[in-house]
């Protein structure tokens, strides 16, 4: 059976139910275009509503969608959408229509664009900023290669655009002298509302008189250019000369750096798009064209809330209502939320505690402490590498930040952890929330690599709580004045297993385990959340008369060594459990223990595959990987049925 033969209820448009390709695209009229948005825009809320995914992005980008793939030659020329949580338009009109409700299952189409599943997706994206040095890249490609006609398109928002990674490609494009056009979609909102000074800046070029009459000059010169024909050099010139004397005036940010700045225009109008487009398109170098958008344009509710319906889940598209899971008792929260609230009574407490998330105060509950504390909780925007050294700046002066970056996104500031905050040995706390398997976002977004990535790194101490109470303590022991090193804290998405979580605090000793439970002849070794699958493994192995010890490490790094003497005197088949690599992870920082002190005995490491994981439910994922309970019952299982211990053990000395 079609796994996902539900959708055969959602029906596209008339019009959309032609279009295959860009090609049928493109045989329509200009006038037939605000029918095909009124039906994009009506087929991505009929399928998110019933399937989920990210909602409000794509919805604002309609009109944009729509009137590239009309105008560009796709996929010669080159789309390149940063983030790609808004490309849900491009990948309904790329061949992808009837699949698109397997967006984000298993199995099904990826929620980002990525080159393995359509030549339209150009670059694989998930992360932000990365846009405009691809795009830039793409047209250095084409100018090299001498394919003069090709054209080379990155679509950034206003949020993405705040990342560093954003700056450094601007600064290049302006003098690379490739035909590369970034369009800026300023909606004013990233996950949360935007912020700093160049969301300030973007709102007064699309508010100041000055700026609107440049693109009213601009647009009449533009429209006396003979359409259909390609500017001449001089034509070009021209304009540019004339664009250039005028913005000056208000000394353009873009044109500055050397870029050639069109806009503010509306970007859901899409005559006009279209015909900007078709100017643009004729326009040698580097250029920015500044649109305005909605997000989530189309939909009232996620037009008002645009947080909330960023990414809502699965909700009635009549009545907007976003269905809840209802419980008969009382569920445990998400860690997330347990991170929130626990900073906001520890900051109670100590007045040096700071809070810091780069864009993403929702996702990370910091938004707690910014509403209740302003002056000690900021959200930076995208600026993963900002938000390191930001916190190690502020530490240097006494404070006690905790810096909440989600496990795949502090990939970005591995150098500001070892250069600024490592190094110098300063008692930052870095919380990495989304640790482990994040379920549909996918590859992009696991939060797989961390322990591997800070375990080599000196100084560093890093630790992953097996549930709420745990996380607290965690949090609780990183602020004390003891604590004189970097101290991670890494916990996933999604809710803990405590409904009673509001536990009073306990000093954890640095570097201690705990053992959970005695057993025989194997005992499982787990860090974080995944010691709960572990435990749910015991108990129903118990019933197969199998007993095997579960010890919770709670720390990586450093390692509880005193337990582990204990636990390899006493056992000789060891199951390690975790929710990050099994290269270079906690598995292996058990081997050195074992090889560092000669022992000898079986172990078998669980935990995610020296492979990328594709997206899908965590539950999904974790059985692929073979570390949910499951797997861990067929590990104690195997082991328990092998009588001597492999020649692939230690020796013991
Ligand atoms: C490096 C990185 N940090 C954070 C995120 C999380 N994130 C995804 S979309 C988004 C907001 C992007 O805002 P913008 O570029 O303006 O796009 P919009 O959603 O407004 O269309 C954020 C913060 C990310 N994908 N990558
Ligand atoms: C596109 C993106 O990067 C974010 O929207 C991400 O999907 C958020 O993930 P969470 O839902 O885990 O906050
Ligand atoms: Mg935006």
């Amino acid at each position: 059976m079609d796994p996902y033969s539900v959708n055969m209820d959602i029906k596209p448009g008339p019009l959309l139910k032609h279009i295959d390709n860009p090609e049928n695209l493109r045989r329509l009229s200009r006038e037939q275009l605000h029918q095909v948005c009124e039906e994009l825009r009506q087929y991505i809320i009929d399928v998110v509503s019933v399937h989920g995914g990210h909602f409000g992005a794509s919805l604002g980008v309609v009109e944009l969608t729509v009137a590239l793939h009309y105008v560009f030659n796709t996929p010669y020329d080159q789309l390149v959408w940063d983030v790609g949580h808004q490309a849900y338009g491009h990948k309904i009109l790329t061949g992808r229509r009837d699949n698109f409700p397997s967006n984000r299952k298993y199995g099904g189409l990826s929620g980002f664009p990525k080159r393995s599943e359509s030549p339209y997706d150009t670059f694989g994206v998930g992360h932000s900023s990365t846009s405009i040095s691809a795009a830039l890249g793409m047209a250095m490609a084409a100018k090299y290669k001498g394919e003069r006609d090709r054209q080379v398109v990155a679509v950034i928002g206003d949020g993405a655009m705040t990342a560093g990674m954003a700056f450094e490609a601007l600064n290049h494009a302006g003098v690379a002298d490739s035909n590369v056009l970034i369009i800026l979609n300023d909606n004013c909102m990233s996950i949360d509302p935007n912020v700093g000074a160049l969301k300030e800046y973007l709102t007064d070029i699309s508010t100041s008189p000055a700026y609107n009459r440049v693109r009213d000059d601009v647009w009449k010169l533009l429209g006396k250019l003979p359409v259909g024909k390609h500017f001449t050099r001089e034509m070009a010139a021209k304009l540019e000369q004339s664009v250039k004397g005028l913005v000056s005036k208000s000394s353009n940010l873009f044109e500055s750096l050397k870029l050639r700045y069109f806009g503010p225009i509306d970007g859901h109008n899409i005559t006009k798009l279209v015909d900007v487009l078709q100017d643009m398109r004729s326009i040698p170098g580097p250029k920015l064209l500044h649109i305005l958008t909605v997000k989530g344009k189309g939909y009232a509710l996620a037009e008002k809330d645009q947080t909330k319906w960023h990414a809502p889940g699965l909700f009635d598209k009549v009545t907007g209502e976003i269905h809840k899971k209802h419980f008969p008792t009382p569920q445990p929260p998400k860690y997330q939320d347990v991170f929130g609230h626990t900073l906001i009574e520890l900051a109670e407490a100590n007045p040096a505690i700071m809070g810091i998330t780069p864009a993403m105060p929702s996702g990370s509950s910091l938004k707690f402490m910014m509403e209740k504390m302003p002056n000690r909780a900021f959200d930076v925007g995208i600026c993963e590498q900002h938000a390191a050294t930001l916190s190690a700046g502020l530490a240097t002066q006494g404070l006690r930040v905790f810096c909440n970056i989600y496990s795949s996104f502090m990939q970005r500031a591995y150098d500001q952890v070892v250069h600024d905050i490592a190094i110098q040995k300063l008692p930052v706390v870095l919380c990495l929330d989304r640790a482990g398997l994040v379920g549909e976002d996918g590859p992009t977004h696991h939060g797989a690599y961390d322990i591997a990535y800070f375990r080599c790194i000196p100084n560093m101490i890093i630790s992953a709580p097996m549930n709420e109470q745990e996380l607290r303590n965690l949090m609780y022991t990183a602020q004390l004045d003891s604590t004189t090193q970097p101290f991670v804290i890494r916990y996933p998405r999604g809710e803990g297993v405590m409904p009673e979580w509001k536990t009073p605090f306990q000093a954890i000793e640095i570097g201690k385990g705990r053992k959970l439970r005695d057993g025989q002849e194997l005992a499982i070794l787990s860090i974080g959340h995944p010691g709960n699958f572990a435990a749910a493994a015991i108990r129903d192995l118990k019933a197969e008369g199998l007993q095997p010890g579960h010890y919770d490490l709670r720390f990586v790094k450093p390692l509880d060594e005193e337990l582990l003497h204990e636990v390899f005197r006493k056992y000789k088949k060891i199951v390690t459990v975790e929710d990050g690599t099994v290269k270079g992870g906690f598995g292996s920082a058990i081997l050195e223990f074992m090889a560092e002190n000669g022992y000898k005995a079986d172990v078998r490491i669980l935990g995610i595959p020296d492979r990328i994981v594709e997206h899908g439910k965590p539950a999904e994922l974790q059985h692929e990987c073979a570390y949910d309970a499951e797997a861990i019952k067929e590990a104690v299982r195997s082991m328990m049925s092998i009588e001597v211990v492999s020649t692939k053990g230690w020796e013991k000395k």
